[in-house]
C-alpha cells in the first residue's frame, strides 16, 4: 500500500475524514502530581505543590532562597494527587489518543523523573486508549479495521523490539515517505483486545529495568508502544478505489530525565539517557520558538524516531509527571520548565490516507497527464486557464459595455420620442387655441376677403432663415395636374409629387439647392424647421456650360433628369450659364426643367407681344440671361408643363392661353395681351437712373447691342410680369409726364404701343421723388411706407417679409426703387383682389385659393414665431414683451397671444415693435443691399453711350 498526503481525490477525502489539511496545534501538556509516596512520608518530605484548580499549579511554600522561581504554572490541564489515571487519560490524553482512529497520527509522552509516576499513568493511558479504540472498532462495524503493534526500546541509544526474544539492535532507517523506521522492527497485527493485552505484557517483561536509589523498578529505557490502525470502509473494500485510513499513536514512556547523580545510576547509562533527554528538551525548545532554524531531530534516536510526532504530522499530548516532595523540587521544576516548552510546540496534523495500489496507479497515471500536459503547453496550465478567463472577463466587459452603449441609444431615443409626444400635445393644445384664436381674428383682419392672393405669392418673395428653411406658398388646386411648386433658396423636395407635386427650385437663374423635406409641407406644417433636411446647393453658375454634378452620380445625356441636349446646346450657344440639376429627385428636376422652359417660352412669348419689331433680334431666353452668382431665389409659382404651354400657345398664337392664366392666378391673368411700349423712350429713361446704384456686374455687350432692350428676369413668373407692368407703368407714366412737359416730339419719334388699360398707373413719383427732389425724399418716403403697411396688412403679406422689408428699407434715396416696386406689386394685388379681378384670381372650382393660403400661411408663421419665442428668449426678456404688449402674464398661453398680436396694426410704433420682435425671432440680421436685393428687381441704370434703358435683375444675395 502506497500513502499519500492532503493532496489525495476529494471523493477520499470525503469519504475517509473531515479534513486531510492539517491543522496546528499546540501539543496538549498536562501535569500530573503524584501522592507522595511510603519513602517520603517517612521521611516527613512535604508535599510542595498543588494544584489550585485545572490547569494551574502552584508551589505553596515559598521559602524565601525560591522567591526566584515562578510559584504557580499552568497548563492545559493539572491534576492533583488525588486524580485517577483514568482522568489523566480523559482529560489529557484521550483526545489525541483516539485521532488514530480517524488516520491521524498521534503521540502520548510521559515525562518526568524517576519515580514520578510515569510507567505508572502511561500504561493506565495505553489500556484506556486500547479500550477506546476497540469500543470505537465496535462502534463501526461499517469500517474494516486492521490494529497492528510494534513495541521497542531505546536503551544507551539502542533501539531494541521489544516483542522480539533476540534483543539486537535496531538501525534506524530514512524513508522519504514515512521517515524515519526502525528496521525489522516486529509489527504484530493485532487480533483483538486480549492479544494487544499480551504483548503489552510481554512488553512490559522485556523492558530494561533497573533499581535505583529512587525506584526499585526503575524503567530505565525509553519505551515505545506503536499501535497502527488501518481502516476502511467496508463497501469499499472490493473496489480499485477503496481508500484506507491509516495511523499511528506512540505511547511513549521516557525514562527518567533526573540527573545521573540523583539517580545513582551507571555513568553510561545515564550518559544516553540523559543525551536523549537533552536532545528532547532541545527539540521542543527550539519548536517552541517557532520551526525556524535547525531542529536536531537526528541528534538522539529518540527524536529521530518520534520526529513526526514533534512539531510534525502528530498530534501530541505530554503528561508531565512530578512528585509533590520538598526534596525532588529541583526535578520538579525542570519538569514543569519543560511542560512550559512543550505547550508552545505547534504541531501540524493531518488525516493519512492511504489508497490501494490500484488507486494509487491510477492516481499517478493522472498526475503524469496533467504533468505532460504542462510540459506539452509552454506556460503553466493554471496560467493559461488564467488568461483565458481574463480574456473572457475582457470580452464579457466589451460586450456589457456595446449594451450599455445601446441601451443608453435608446434611452435617448425614447427620451426624444417623449419629448416630441409633449410637444406634440403641446402643439395640439396650442393648435386648438390658436385656431379659436385665428378664426376669432380672421374677421379682425380688416375683414379681408378670402380671395385676397397672399402678397408673398406674388412678390417673389420667400424667406430664407437658417432655423426656418424657405417659406413657401401653396398654389391653388388645378385639377389632377396640380402642381404645387415653391421657389425658394432652398428648394423644398416633396417626393410624393402625385397628384400634388410640391418643388421648390429657384428656377430660372441661379439656383442654390440647400434643403430638402421628406414630407410634404402640408404635413409639416406646423413647424417650418423641424423638417427640413440638409441636400446639397445646387449652383448654376454664371459661365461656362459644365452640369456641375457635386454629390449625385453622373447622370447620362439620356437621363430624364437632365437638361436636354438641345438645352445645353442652346447654352452653349448662348454661353451665359449652366444649369445644375445636381442632387434634385428625378420627378423635381423634371419639374424644374419644365418650369424653367415655361417661363423662358412664356417670356418669350410676353417679349413678342410686347414687341413692336416682329423681327426683333434676339431676345434672350430666360435661361440666357447674364446672371451673378446665384445666392437665393425666392419666388412662389404656379405652373404647368412646358408641353401643355407649347401646345396651347400654339392655339393661341403664341399668347398664354387662358387656361394657363387660370393656373397662374397669381397675376398671369394680369398680363396685357397687347402692351405698346416706346423702346427707345425707355432707353433714354434709363439715363435718369444712372449713377443711383451701380453694383451689378457689366452687361456683354452682345446684350446691348443685339437687343437694345435687356432684361432680366426676376426669378419668378409672378415677379416676371410684375417686372413687366412695371416697365410698362414706368414707361407709362413716364411717357405722361413728358408728354407735360412738351416732350412730344420725343413721343412721336417712337412707335407707341397698344396699353392694357387694365394697367395701373402706379407711376414713378418716388422715384422721383429721391432723386429729382432730395430735400423732399424723407416725407415722400414715410408717406409711401405708411402706405405699403397698410397695402401688407392689406393683403395679409408674409409677416417675415414685412419685418425684411421694414427693417431694411429705412428712408435712403435708393431705397425708392424698391418701395415704388414693393408699392406696385401690393397696389396690384389689392386691385386683383377686387370683386372685378376675383375671376383671375379664383380657381376653376370657384374656391378663393389665394386668399385661404395667404391666410394660412399667416397662421402658420405665427405658429412658428409662436414656437421661437421660447427658443429664442430668454424668461425675462419674454417678460418685458409681454408687458410691453399688454399681455397679462397670468395669462394663458400668452407666447401664442403675441404671436398673434404681432403685425396686426398699422401705426408705426406698433410696426416697429412688431418689426423689431419678428426680427428677434428670426435672428434676422442685416446684410445691406444683398439682403435688400432678396426684394426682387435691382434697377440698375447702365452707363452706356447709347441711351439705352436697361434693368438687371439680380438673384438675392442672402448669404
Ligand atoms: N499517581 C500515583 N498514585 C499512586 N501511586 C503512584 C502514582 N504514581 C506512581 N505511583 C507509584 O510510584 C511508584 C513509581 O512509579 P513509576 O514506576 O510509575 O515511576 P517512574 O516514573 O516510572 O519511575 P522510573 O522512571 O524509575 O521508571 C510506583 O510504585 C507507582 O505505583
Amino acid at each position: 500500500m502506497g500513502s499519500i498526503g492532503s493532496e489525495e481525490p476529494a471523493q477520499w477525502e470525503k469519504a475517509e475524514g473531515d479534513s486531510t489539511v492539517g491543522e496546528e496545534e499546540r501539543i496538549l501538556v498536562s501535569v500530573r502530581l503524584r501522592p507522595l509516596n511510603a519513602k517520603e512520608l517517612e521521611r516527613n518530605d512535604t508535599s510542595d505543590w498543588e494544584c489550585i484548580d485545572r490547569t494551574t499549579v502552584v508551589f505553596k511554600n515559598n521559602l524565601p532562597d525560591r522567591s526566584m522561581y515562578p510559584t504557580a504554572y499552568t497548563f492545559d490541564r493539572v491534576f492533583g494527587s488525588k486524580c485517577g489515571t483514568r482522568d489523566v487519560y480523559e482529560e489529557g490524553a484521550k483526545e489525541v489518543a483516539l485521532s488514530v482512529v480517524s488516520g491521524i497520527n498521534a503521540t502520548i509522552f510521559a515525562y518526568g523523573q524517576t519515580n514520578s509516576g510515569k510507567t505508572y499513568t502511561m500504561t493506565g493511558i495505553t489500556e484506556y486508549s486500547v479500550a477506546d479504540i476497540y469500543d470505537h472498532i465496535k462502534r463501526h462495524e461499517e469500517r474494516e479495521f486492521i490494529l497492528k503493534f510494534s513495541a521497542m526500546e531505546i536503551y544507551n541509544e539502542v533501539v531494541r523490539d521489544l516483542l522480539s526474544m533476540d534483543g539486537s539492535p535496531l538501525r534506524l532507517l530514512d524513508d522519504p515517505e514515512r521517515g524515519t523506521i526502525v528496521e525489522k522492527l516486529t509489527e504484530e497485527t493485532l487480533r483483538d483486545e486480549n492479544h494487544l493485552k499480551e504483548l503489552l505484557s510481554t512488553c512490559e517483561a522485556q523492558r530494561q529495568t533497573g533499581e535505583t536509589s529512587l525506584n526499585e523498578m526503575s524503567s530505565r529505557s525509553h519505551q515505545i508502544l506503536r499501535l497502527t490502525i488501518e481502516s476502511s470502509a467496508r463497501e469499499l473494500l472490493n473496489r480499485n478505489s477503496s481508500s484506507t485510513l491509516a495511523a499511528t499513536v506512540n505511547f511513549v514512556d521516557l525514562a527518567g530525565s533526573e540527573r545521573a547523580s540523583q539517580t545513582g545510576v551507571r555513568l553510561k547509562e545515564g550518559c544516553h539517557i540523559n543525551r536523549s533527554l537533552l536532545t528532547l528538551g532541545t527539540v521542543i525548545r527550539k519548536l517552541s520558538k517557532g520551526r525556524n532554524g535547525h531542529i536536531p531531530y537526528r541528534d538522539s534516536k529518540l527524536t529521530r524516531i518520534l520526529q513526526s510526532s514533534l512539531g510534525g504530522n502528530a498530534r501530541t499530548a505530554i503528561v508531565c509527571t512530578m512528585s509533590p516532595a520538598r526534596s525532588h523540587i529541583e526535578q520538579s521544576r525542570n519538569t514543569l520548565l519543560f511542560a512550559s516548552c512543550a505547550k508552545q510546540v505547534v504541531t501540524n496534523a493531518q488525516v493519512n490516507v492511504v489508497m490501494s495500489d490500484k488507486a494509487l496507479v491510477k492516481h499517478l497515471q493522472r498526475e503524469v497527464f496533467r504533468l505532460e500536459s504542462e510540459l506539452k503547453y509552454p506556460g503553466s496550465a493554471s496560467c493559461s486557464s488564467h488568461f483565458e478567463a481574463l480574456r473572457d472577463k475582457d470580452a464579457q466587459i466589451e460586450k456589457m459595455e456595446r449594451e450599455i452603449k445601446g441601451l443608453i441609444q435608446q434611452r435617448d431615443l425614447a427620451q426624444s420620442h417623449l419629448k416630441d409626444l409633449l410637444a406634440t400635445v403641446d402643439d395640439d393644445q396650442a393648435s386648438r387655441q390658436w385656431h379659436e384664436l385665428s378664426h376669432a381674428s380672421v374677421s379682425h383682419v380688416h375683414n379681408m376677403p378670402e380671395d385676397v392672393c397672399s402678397i408673398s405669392g406674388t412678390s417673389g418673395v420667400a424667406y430664407q432663415s437658417s432655423e426656418f428653411g424657405s417659406i413657401s406658398f401653396d398654389a391653388p388646386h388645378q385639377s389632377n395636374n396640380e402642381y404645387h411648386v415653391e421657389l425658394s433658396d432652398k428648394l423644398d423636395i416633396v417626393p410624393d409629387i402625385s397628384p400634388r407635386h410640391s418643388v421648390s427650385s429657384s428656377m430660372s437663374t441661379g439656383m442654390i439647392l440647400q434643403q430638402t423635406r421628406d414630407k410634404s409641407f402640408e404635413a409639416s406644417s406646423n413647424d417650418f424647421g423641424d423638417h427640413y433636411r440638409e441636400v446639397r446647393c445646387i449652383e448654376i453658375h454664371a459661365l461656362g456650360t459644365n452640369i456641375i454634378e457635386e454629390f449625385n452620380p453622373p447622370l447620362t445625356e439620356e437621363s430624364d433628369d437632365l437638361p436636354s441636349q438641345t438645352d445645353l446646346d442652346k447654352l452653349e450657344d448662348t454661353g451665359p450659364q449652366s444649369v445644375s440639376y445636381a442632387f434634385l429627385r428625378p420627378e423635381t428636376e423634371q419639374s424644374v426643367k419644365s418650369i424653367s422652359e415655361t417661363i423662358d417660352d412664356f417670356i418669350k412669348t410676353c417679349l413678342d407681344d410686347m414687341s413692336p419689331w416682329p423681327t426683333m433680334p434676339k431676345i434672350m431666353t430666360f435661361r440666357e440671361l447674364p446672371l451673378t452668382r446665384s445666392r437665393s431665389c425666392r419666388a412662389s409659382l404656379m405652373t404647368t408643363s412646358s408641353s401643355f404651354w407649347t401646345e396651347e400657345a400654339e392655339q393661341h398664337d403664341g399668347r398664354p392661353p387662358m387656361n394657363f392664366l387660370n393656373e397662374f392666378p397669381v397675376s398671369l391673368g394680369w398680363i396685357p395681351r397687347k402692351i405698346s411700349v416706346p423702346l427707345n423712350d425707355i432707353k433714354n429713361e434709363a439715363h435718369s437712373f444712372e449713377g443711383s446704384q451701380n453694383t451689378e456686374e457689366p452687361i456683354p455687350s452682345h446684350a446691348i447691342e443685339d437687343q437694345n432692350i435687356r432684361i432680366v428676369p426676376e426669378e419668378d413668373i409672378t415677379n416676371v410680369s410684375n417686372f413687366f407692368s412695371g416697365v410698362v407703368q414706368m414707361a407709362q407714366s413716364q411717357h405722361q409726364k413728358e408728354l407735360t412737359d412738351d416732350q412730344e416730339t420725343r413721343w412721336a419719334q417712337v412707335e407707341e404701343f397698344e396699353v392694357d388699360k387694365t394697367v395701373k398707373d402706379v407711376g414713378v413719383d418716388s422715384v422721383l421723388y429721391s432723386i429729382e427732389s432730395p430735400s423732399r425724399w424723407p416725407i415722400e418716403f414715410q408717406r409711401k411706407q405708411q402706405e405699403i403697411i397698410e397695402l401688407w396688412h392689406a393683403c395679409n403679406v408674409s409677416l417675415v417679409h414685412r419685418t425684411y422689408f421694414f427693417l431694411l428699407f429705412k428712408g435712403d434715396p435708393s431705397d425708392s426703387f424698391y418701395l415704388e416696386v414693393e408699392n406696385r406689386r401690393l397696389s396690384f394685388l389689392r386691385n386683383t383682389s377686387l370683386p372685378e379681378h376675383s375671376n383671375m384670381i379664383v380657381a376653376e372650382d370657384g374656391r378663393t385659393i389665394m386668399s385661404s393660403s395667404s391666410l394660412r400661411y399667416l397662421r402658420r408663421e405665427r405658429q412658428m414665431l409662436y414656437k421661437q419665442m421660447k427658443k429664442k428668449l430668454s424668461l425675462e426678456e419674454r417678460i418685458t414683451i409681454y408687458s410691453k404688449w399688454r399681455i397679462a402674464l397670468n395669462m394663458k398661453q400668452r407666447s401664442l397671444r403675441l404671436a398673434q398680436l404681432v403685425w396686426t396694426k398699422t401705426d408705426m410704433p406698433h410696426v416697429r415693435e412688431s418689426a423689431s420682435l419678428v426680427a428677434k425671432l428670426i435672428g434676422f440680421q442685416e446684410q445691406g443691399e444683398a439682403l435688400k436685393e432678396m426684394f426682387g428687381l435691382s434697377f440698375i441704370p447702365q452707363q452706356t453711350n447709347h441711351r439705352s434703358f436697361s434693368f438687371t435683375y439680380r438673384k438675392s444675395l442672402l448669404m
